[in-house]
């Protein structure tokens, strides 16, 4: 970058970053050897036992097994070099003086005010406009999708209050820059904190005050200008219907903050809307950000954020540098991933919200292979990325120079003209340009299409987190966004360029079976639900369906069940967590399969033959109180009679039942060994559905498992009794 070359050869000594394969590499790899023998026993052994007799449940367990072994597979190709990786900001001097930086464009998107509080798009776009980066080069774009006044009008406020925060953090050196968490932590008092505390929170008061009256009160507008930009609003607007519009909130050739600097760019839009167009929900709304700021900043780097997702590090840019600005980096480098990290998880992480094994130690694994996924926030892309091949970008600092002023007359008419719901007629984005239409899981989508098309990424995990967002807070919320990413990723496993097809070739085999991993994420549901119904059926019809424990096989299956889990359980171990955190992720795992992904993928079929619509329903962000409490006391919240519910709470009901039933046997019988194997996963599966045991008869808060989920349940797993009865 820039013209150094001559200091550069003096310095390159001292490297900008490190990567180290994991130490578990081989350890990895030799235990997937092993375990790949066993399956191919195991499923030598299924199918002899088929072919002895063919029965509808062997048959059921020989597919349940397949799709396990599967999902192995795949999961294993992340497992095989795995890397970890460090930069070095303190040499970033060595390499670039600050006038080289490239300029900065943070798209920041928000969709809903009740949903997503305007305040907490507010903390966010604050916490990136106080990067430690030269303010000058830095522009944050604000994407409400919500089309709101109160929207606009927190933004309005978080102008005036940047003016005071920006300055504040520089000088003081705060690390927090996130105003709500650092006046949550108080970790650090000076003279004039508690002014700026009353000022934020002057500030959150009017916002909230505003949102929960759904307009803005005439005193709250201190000038012209921002009357006029509520004059937006007519009659007829709404939400999914009206024309663009977009608001210069800040300016940063003009606009200075109190102590005198220079203020970044900051721009508010509400992209044209139309009933009768598609808009393609976040990526749409990527879109436009990404031809509004072509208009006017255009800057080689951009950063995606969604709403509730904090810088919790001011340095991160710097981070992105050191892999961008060093002159040996491979030139297909397209963009670099934060892992995606929550706030306010509870201590044992009962829902599994944290997504380790997902989010970051399968994403190191890809980061050992052309790099990891995009997950749609927290993410640096180079802005060449969504035009084009690697070999077809131009270099990184030859974007063109936009130099109007961003609020004139000629940018603000052409941004309004690409915000605009009809720009996209007869174009190319969302197929070859820009982020793509056509999943519910665009970030997935579009990261992998871009290593289709050559480009690779890097996954940066730092000590201090980059970025800290919300994790949905009960249950149901959880379970509803797994079905979206689910019916999101399904329509990726079978699109045109399915990464079992397409990917394997087009990037490698191995990255090409880390995405198939993904995108076929859902059809867990299918071994996890015949595991947990048709074993307890034959039990409590006393037909056997394993090995006896005597059996040398049943020492295939003791092995197949500890590697898994154990593997499952070290990596958890090795990442820094506790037992019960992994204990309540595996759990997580069975009611995944049980709701979400069942649910998915019939919600995918539905939506594949035109049946179903099914969107983007935005995860709330809204949290009562009463729920926090039970989350924070690690308490399942159910509380809705959601269908979601029905698969587990049966599931519940028979392995209870026919766990019993197995001891009322082996009393009366004295002969255990044939249906040992049934009866220690009935067992399992007990232990781990203990709060649904609770909810559904223990507990009386409103939280509770509702009586009708119970009722239905018990009357389907009677159905389900009698109609196995005939089956065997
Ligand atoms: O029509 C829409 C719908 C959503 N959003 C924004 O998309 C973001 C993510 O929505 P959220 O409800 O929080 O979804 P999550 O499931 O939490 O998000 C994960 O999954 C999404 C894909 O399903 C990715 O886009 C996100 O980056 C990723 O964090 C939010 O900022 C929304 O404002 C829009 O801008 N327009
Ligand atoms: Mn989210």
């Amino acid at each position: 970058m820039g013209d150094s070359t001559g200091s550069k050869s003096s310095t390159i000594h001292v490297p900008l970053h490190t990567r180290v394969p994991l130490s578990r590499t081989s350890a990895n790899r030799v235990f997937a050897f092993l375990y790949f023998l066993a399956i191919l026993a195991l499923l030598y052994h299924r199918c002899i036992a088929l072919l002895q007799s063919f029965t509808i449940v062997s048959l059921l367990i020989l597919m349940a097994d397949a799709v396990l072994a599967f999902m192995w597979a795949t999961s294993q190709a992340s497992r095989m070099c795995p890397v970890g990786r460090r930069v070095f900001i303190e040499h970033l001097e060595h390499y670039a003086k600050e006038t080289d930086y490239p300029r900065l464009d943070v798209f920041v998107c928000t969709s809903d005010p009740y949903k997503e509080p305007p305040m907490c798009a507010v903390n966010t776009a604050l916490s990136v406009m106080s990067y430690d980066y030269p303010t000058e080069k830095l522009s944050v774009y604000v994407s409400d999708d919500g089309g709101s006044k109160l929207t606009v009008f927190a933004f309005m406020e978080a102008a005036r209050f940047a003016a005071l925060w920006l300055p504040y953090c520089k000088k003081n050196k705060i690390v927090e820059r996130c105003p709500e968490a650092y006046f949550r932590s108080n970790l650090s008092w000076f003279p004039e904190t508690d002014q700026i505390k009353m000022m934020y929170e002057n500030m959150r008061d009017r916002v909230e005050k505003a949102v929960q009256k759904g307009s803005i009160c005439h005193d709250y507008i201190p000038n012209e200008g921002e009357g006029e930009a509520f004059s937006r609003w007519t009659d007829g607007f709404t939400p999914q219907n009206h024309p663009p519009v977009i608001q210069v909130l800040l300016e940063s050739s003009k606009d200075k903050d109190n102590a005198g600097h220079t203020m970044p760019n900051l721009v508010y839009i509400s992209r044209g809307k139309s009933a009768t167009l598609p808009h393609h929900f976040k990526a749409g709304a990527l879109n436009v950000l990404l031809r509004v700021s072509g208009t006017m900043t255009n800057a080689p780097v951009i950063l995606t954020l969604d709403a509730d997702m904090y810088s919790n590090d001011p340095q991160t840019p710097l981070r992105v540098l050191c892999y961008l600005l060093d002159p040996a980096m491979d030139p297909k480098l397209g963009y670099i991933q934060f892992p995606q990290l929550f706030h306010g998880i509870n201590e044992n992480d009962i829902y599994g919200g944290q997504l380790k094994l997902e989010f970051q130690i399968e994403a190191s694994g890809m980061d050992g292979l052309v790099g990891s996924t995009y997950t749609g926030t927290g993410c640096f892309f180079r802005r060449g990325v969504f035009f084009g091949g690697p070999s077809k970008t131009p270099e990184l600092n030859q974007d063109h120079l936009v130099n109007k002023s961003i609020n004139s007359k000629e940018v603000l008419a052409m941004a309004h003209h690409v915000a605009d719901c009809n720009f996209e007629k007869q174009t190319k984005w969302g197929t070859e340009i820009g982020f793509r239409y056509g999943s519910l899981v665009e970030d997935f989508y579009t990261g992998y299409m871009l290593h289709c098309k050559g480009w690779k990424s890097i996954f940066c995990n730092p000590k201090r987190p980059a970025f800290l967002g919300n994790s949905p807070i009960n249950l149901h919320s959880t379970l509803n966004q797994l079905m979206r990413w689910s019916v999101g990723l399904l329509e990726v496993a079978f699109c045109r360029y399915s990464p079992i097809t397409f990917g394997v070739k087009s990037i490698n085999p191995l990255t090409g079976l880390c995405y198939a991993h993904y995108a076929f994420w859902p059809i867990w549901s299918i071994p996890i639900t015949i595991y947990a119904f048709v074993p307890q059926l034959a039990l409590l019809n006393c037909a056997s369906i394993f090995p006896k424990a005597s059996d040398p096989w049943f020492l295939l299956y003791i092995f197949l069940f500890l590697g898994a889990y154990g593997q499952e359980c070290l990596e958890f171990m090795l990442a820094g967590e506790t037992i019960q955190r992994w204990w309540n992720n595996q759990r997580m795992s069975t009611i995944r399969g049980l709701s979400s992904f069942l649910f998915g993928l019939v919600e995918y079929l539905l939506k594949f033959i035109g049946i179903s619509t099914f969107g983007f329903n935005v995860t709330s962000k809204v949290i009562e109180e009463e729920q926090r409490k039970r989350y924070n006391q690690g308490i399942f919240e159910f509380g809705v009679p959601s269908p979601l519910f029905l698969p587990m709470t049966t599931a519940a009901v028979i392995n209870l039942v026919s766990f019993l039933w197995g001891i009322v046997q082996v009393f009366k019988q004295r002969e255990l060994e044939g249906l040992f194997t049934q009866m220690l996963l009935a067992g399992f599966a007990i232990v781990n559905c203990w709060p649904l045991y609770e909810a559904m008869v223990l507990r009386t808060d409103e939280g509770k498992m509702p009586v009708k989920i119970t009722l239905i349940s018990i009357t389907l797993a009677w159905a389900l009794y009698l109609a196995s009865s005939i089956a065997f």
